[in-house]
Formats: C-alpha cells, sequence, structure tokens
C-alpha cells in the first residue's frame, strides 16, 4: 500500500480550510540577538512548506515558536487554528526535531508501541506509520542496528502516531546518504497534499524537489516568501544560450554590436553556442540581426538558475555555508 492510500482517508484540505499556519509580525530576541523579525506569513493545509535560511537565520527558533517551546516577544501565532503549545494544539502535530531519541536495545516496533502509549495513540496506529514509513520488514529489529536513514523513516514513524495534520521536520534528511535522502524525499512527497509538512533544511535540492512554498529567512527577517516555482521564475537569470550557424560569424555580428559584447564562446566542440547576458525583450533584436547577417538561429535557451543561486542572491552568502543538496 502507497502511501498516498494509508493516508486516503484524511479529506483533502479545501480551499475554505483555515491556514495550518498563521503568523502575524513575529519578533523574537535573545538578548542582544534579533532571532526572528517581524516575520508574516501563511502556510496552507496540504503544503510541503520549506524554511530556507544560512546558519543562525532564525529557522530553529521559528519551528519551536509553533510549538509553544520559545515564547514569542511580539505578533500573533497561529497554529491549526489555535495557540501554540496548548495541549489541545501539540495533539496535531507531530514533530522530528534533530536527531529521535530511542531505546537502542529495543525494536523500531516496541519503541514505537511505548510511544503511541504514553501519547494515548491506539496500538494499530504503530503499524500503520510503520507501513506509510515503508519499515515493517525492518520493524521487529533493534535500534541499535539501524542504520541513520532507518532511525529517520522511524522518527518521522514516530512523529507520526495519532495522524497529526501538521508535521514539523528540521533538517530530516541530516546526515543520510543520497539512497536514504531519495527516499525521505518520495516520503514527504507523498505526505503532501493530506498533510502540512513543514521542513527546515540546508539542502537547497531537497527544497526545490519537495516544498511547493518556501519562505528564506535571512538574520530573522523573511527576505522571499513564494512557491518554488514562482521564486526560480522571478529570479530568473538574464544569462541566454544561443545556438548559431556559422558559429564565428554570429559571434562577430553579436560582438560588434555594443548591447552583447559580453558574449562568450561555450559548450566546447561538441555543443558550440555563445552566451550572453539578454533581457527578455531583446531577444526579438538578437534574432534579427544574426538572421539579417545571414546567420541561421538554430535555437535560444535562457538559464534557468537554481534555487541555490537565488537563495545566494537573496541571502547575500557565498560562503557556501549551505549545501547544494544533490
Ligand atoms: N536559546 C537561545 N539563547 C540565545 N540565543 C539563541 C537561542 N536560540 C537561538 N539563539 C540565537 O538566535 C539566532 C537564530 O538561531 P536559530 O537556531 O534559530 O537559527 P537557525 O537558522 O536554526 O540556524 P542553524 O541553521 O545554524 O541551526 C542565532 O544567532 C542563535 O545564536
Amino acid at each position: 500500500m502507497t502511501v498516498r492510500q494509508e493516508v486516503a482517508h484524511r479529506p483533502a484540505p479545501t480551499a475554505t480550510a483555515p491556514a495550518a499556519v498563521e503568523l502575524d509580525g513575529v519578533t523574537k530576541a535573545f538578548g542582544a540577538v534579533q532571532a526572528v523579525r517581524e516575520v508574516t506569513l501563511r502556510i496552507e493545509p496540504g503544503q510541503v512548506y520549506g524554511v530556507l535560511g544560512p546558519n543562525g537565520a532564525g529557522k530553529t527558533t521559528l519551528l519551536r515558536i509553533l510549538l509553544g517551546l520559545v515564547r514569542t516577544d511580539s505578533g500573533t501565532v497561529n497554529v491549526l487554528g489555535r495557540a501554540p503549545g496548548t495541549p489541545e494544539t501539540l495533539r496535531d502535530i507531530g514533530a522530528l526535531i534533530e536527531s529521535p531519541a530511542f531505546v537502542p536495545h529495543l525494536s523500531g516496533r516496541t519503541n514505537l508501541r511505548v510511544l503511541a502509549r504514553a501519547r494515548g495513540v491506539a496500538d494499530a496506529e504503530v503499524a500503520r506509520v510503520l507501513r506509510v514509513v515503508d519499515m515493517q520488514d525492518a520493524a521487529d529489529r533493534r535500534v541499535n542496528g539501524y542504520s541513520l536513514g532507518m532511525r529517520q523513516r522511524l522518527g518521522v514513524a514516530a512523529a507520526m502516531l495519532g495522524e497529526p495534520s501538521l508535521l514539523i521536520l528540521d533538517e530530516p534528511t541530516n546526515g543520510l546518504d543520497p539512497d536514504g535522502m531519495a527516499s525521505m524525499r518520495s516520503l514527504i512527497r507523498d505526505l503532501g497534499g493530506r498533510v502540512t509538512v513543514l521542513l527546515s533544511s540546508h539542502l537547497l535540492g531537497e527544497v526545490q524537489e519537495v516544498c511547493d512554498r518556501v519562505v528564506v529567512l535571512d538574520k530573522g527577517a523573511v527576505v522571499a516568501e513564494d512557491s518554488v516555482s514562482a521564486l526560480l521564475g522571478a529570479a530568473g537569470s538574464r544569462t541566454v544560450a544561443v545556438w548559431a550557424h556559422p558559429m564565428d560569424v554570429a559571434g562577430d555580428l553579436l560582438r560588434s554590436n555594443g548591447a552583447w559584447t559580453d558574449a562568450v564562446r561555450a559548450g566546447g566542440g561538441d555543443d558550440p553556442h555563445w552566451r550572453l547576458e539578454l533581457d527578455p525583450g531583446g531577444v526579438p533584436e538578437l534574432v534579427r540581426a544574426l538572421v539579417e547577417g545571414g546567420v541561421e538561429v538554430h535555437e535560444i535557451r535562457r538559464e534557468r538558475r537554481s534555487l541555490e543561486q537565488v537563495f545566494f542572491a537573496l541571502t547575500d552568502n557565498s560562503s557556501g555555508s549551505t549545501g547544494s543538496g544533490t
């Protein structure tokens, strides 16, 4: 059974459903450190929502605020239509913050049973969440023999006990190998749509692949909040690649025009083309100039920027503290 089928009995959120998370002007300082500054955002039910930012940007503080673990200085916080941190609110939230703690000499299944009982969740839930994270086969082995990836999956299973409608995952692929990352990504993607998933990550490739929407924080403040596709589109690159024949004639024409003197030859011998900076409105003029100069234009393609490039441009952080995740 797929994750989709496992959670299918939960009705899909409707357009009129209240926000899963709503923050308005939220601010938090630790002494002189302004960890969160005037953050306003809304997360719709069923979204897979990413919180991105360089080290110290305020990601963990934000997640802790949602769990009621940190009290804000000002602003309003609404989680699943309620105040954060109350027993009713927490009952409907599953969280995986840092590495999950399990009793090492007990099996995965027994660990989940202990947690289920402590939370007043029916035993049958254990089998369900094990199926969702595809851990049935390893469920009766001791946790101390699990790989890191298996522990993380068990952590997600634990967070899902009792069918919370909001899952908060802090760096869910932290320390996983590429296989573990891929299966965690597909698990998160499958959960989206039915459950609201809020995840923080340094791994931009991961966020680009799994999230519907992201907020980018820098020094506690929101520097962007949008769908991943809009962020990539809005920050669209000015760089275009031009395939034309003959190449040399095209190059002479480009370089003789004051607007395109930055054109450089790229692609090596196999795939020669010209690369240059060009605004979208400049394409017709470029094509006209080439064709009038006797050049055949085979293709013009605008380069897509990766979320990583957008992120660095937004946060002015090119120190490499954030990996590409791929
Ligand atoms: N309990 C605390 N006491 C004092 N300062 C804190 C506390 N918690 C966080 N901070 C500070 O607030 C700022 C934001 O920290 P936070 O952990 O939220 O960032 P982050 O984006 O999660 O960073 P990282 O990616 O490194 O985990 C940092 O400057 C941090 O040192």
